[in-house]
């Protein structure tokens, strides 16, 4: 399964809140280092197939693999190997504001089990300059703009080399340009390597930088061709 050239597959999974089927029949995959959309209405399902996908939903029906890791028989200990090699970015930053953003991702390493002093301050030095943030290690994250915290957030969802990155409307409580830097940023990101699956309402982005598009629609996901993009309601 390491070597398989896809990072997610599903076969025919049911994705489930609770007692409520949400979507069934999904069958997708996104390959290694590919970059594709997750679209659809408010409540169509996009934030609980990215909980499927990272194991905060469990997969009740159907088959699935993400990063080599089979979810229909993930044991709960297995869980954390899993999320070591994803990196999850939500919409709302969810930083811990009692702690400088050096302090937020040292937090991090060590829940993830790094124990050298040294590596860990390199590491996090690396990944805020990766995000164009060297000079924040010290400040609280309550000074940082929202542009500023969203790049911390992905700072700290690459300290551990992802595969894969899950982003749930990151840019959704964003202005327009900064959207677009964050944007840039997971281009970036996706260019060096990473695979990215993101879910987003932003139109504007999509056609600026088009990549595959999976809907979330009618309790099912298909993938949206290029006519139908040009769609207006192409959320529908
Ligand atoms: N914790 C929960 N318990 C029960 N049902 C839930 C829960 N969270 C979401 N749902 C329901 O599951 C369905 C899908 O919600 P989901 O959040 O996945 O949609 P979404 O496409 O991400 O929406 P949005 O664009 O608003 O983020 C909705 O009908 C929602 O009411």
């Amino acid at each position: 399964m390491e070597n398989s050239p896809a990072v997610i597959e599903l076969r025919d999974a049911r994705i489930m809140q609770d007692f409520h089927t949400v979507l069934q029949n999904v069958s997708l995959t996104v390959a290694k280092g590919e970059f594709a959309y997750l679209v659809g209405r408010t409540g169509s399902g996009k934030t609980s197939l990215l909980k499927t996908l990272y194991a905060d939903l469990p997969l009740p029906e159907g088959m699935g693999t993400v990063v080599g890791y089979p979810l229909q028989k993930l044991a709960e200990a297995k869980v954390p190997y899993l999320r070591r090699k994803l990196g999850i970015v939500f919409q709302d930053f969810q930083l811990l504001y009692d702690r400088s953003v050096a302090q937020n991702l040292l937090f991090v390493l060590q829940a993830t089990g790094w124990h050298d002093r040294a590596k860990m301050k390199q590491r996090v030095q690396d990944v805020l300059m990766r995000v164009g943030l060297s000079s924040v290690g010290t400040k609280m994250p309550h000074q940082l703009s929202g542009g500023e915290q969203q790049r911390v957030v992905i700072a700290r969802a690459l300290l551990n080399e992802p595969v894969l990155l899950l982003a749930d409307e990151p840019t959704g409580n964003l202005d327009p340009d900064v959207t677009d830097g964050i944007m840039r940023l997971f281009l970036e990101i996706n260019n060096a390597g990473t695979a990215v699956l993101m879910a987003t309402h932003n139109y504007d982005l999509i056609h600026r930088y088009p990549k595959r598009v999976f809907r979330c629609a009618n309790g099912q996901v298909a993938v949206i061709n290029n006519e139908e993009l040009r769609i207006k309601n192409w959320e529908g």
